[in-house]
């Protein structure tokens, strides 16, 4: 089952009719026997720029943000708790909460021009999504610290190498290779491993470290550092 965010002119940045669609994929395949799930994007520019920032701008409370955080970042557990695997086919930018979607995915393809990066700290926030948490539980703790905090982007070679992208990709023959691999081996299997980590998941208070993520971002959200930021993004795009 594949899901492709068909925004390119705002370089596939998420609205509220994105978000129905990533909940509506998370409904029906944890209600489907499909083998795996894959997250992609139109063009090749970028696969997500995180929130759309000239919709989202609007949010100006914590409490606004709030109701906006919670909703993607429920989306994105539902979606990293699917129990087959998950597959983000990476096929430009992704920054923000693009690179969340990303990380919430169990495999990331990069493409070889991408760059990615959890760039929200430019914006005076964190992560609040759920992505930074993923983040944590993803890579080696001083690498996932440093890509967080630094909120610079990197290049698909510089990913591969911290442990961020599974592979990088350098032609459609790449992908399909990949996705063969998996094909070798019987569906069950794959659930089983899934259902493993889940199991960890579950043990260890993800959701509850989520929800810790996403208050957290929704305080920082409302103060002048945030909006001043967005404003100077927005400007500078729209010149
Ligand atoms: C909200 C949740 C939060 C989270 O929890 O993580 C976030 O996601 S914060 C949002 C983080 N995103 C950003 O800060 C946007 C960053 N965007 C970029 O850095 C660049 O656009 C890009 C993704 C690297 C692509 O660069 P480029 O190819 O050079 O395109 P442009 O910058 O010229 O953009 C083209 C066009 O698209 C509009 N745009 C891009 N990103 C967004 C966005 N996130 N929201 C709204 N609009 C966006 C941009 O304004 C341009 O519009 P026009 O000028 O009208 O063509």
């Amino acid at each position: 089952m594949t899901f492709t965010i068909d925004r390119p002119h705002v370089r596939n940045a998420i609205n509220d009719s994105v978000t129905t669609g990533l909940e509506e994929l998370a409904l029906k395949a944890q209600n489907s026997s499909v083998r795996l799930v894959v997250i992609t994007a139109s063009g090749k520019q970028a696969f997500c720029s995180g929130g759309d920032l000239s919709v989202f701008h609007a949010l100006r409370t914590e409490e606004q943000a709030y109701g906006m955080l919670k909703r993607m970042s429920d989306v994105l557990y539902s979606i990293k708790t699917l129990s087959v695997p998950v597959v983000a086919i990476v096929n430009g930018a992704a920054v923000g909460g693009g690179c969340e979607i990303a990380t919430a995915c169990d495999y990331r393809l990069v493409w070889d021009h991408a760059k990615c990066g959890f760039i929200q700290g430019t914006l005076a926030i964190t992560s609040g999504w759920g992505g930074g948490t993923y983040l944590l539980e993803t890579l080696q703790h001083d690498k996932a610290l440093k890509m967080l905090s630094e909120a610079k982007v990197y290049t698909a070679v510089e990913l591969e190498n911290i442990g961020w992208a599974s592979a990088v990709i350098r032609d459609e023959q790449d992908i399909e290779a990949f996705f063969e691999q998996i094909k070798k081996i019987h569906p069950d299997v794959h659930r089983a491993y899934k259902e493993m980590a889940i199991r960890k998941w579950q043990k260890t208070d993800l959701q509850e470290r989520v929800e810790q993520e996403v208050r957290k971002c929704a305080v920082l959200w409302e103060r002048e550092a945030h909006h001043g930021a967005v404003d100077r993004f927005l400007n500078k795009t729209k010149k």
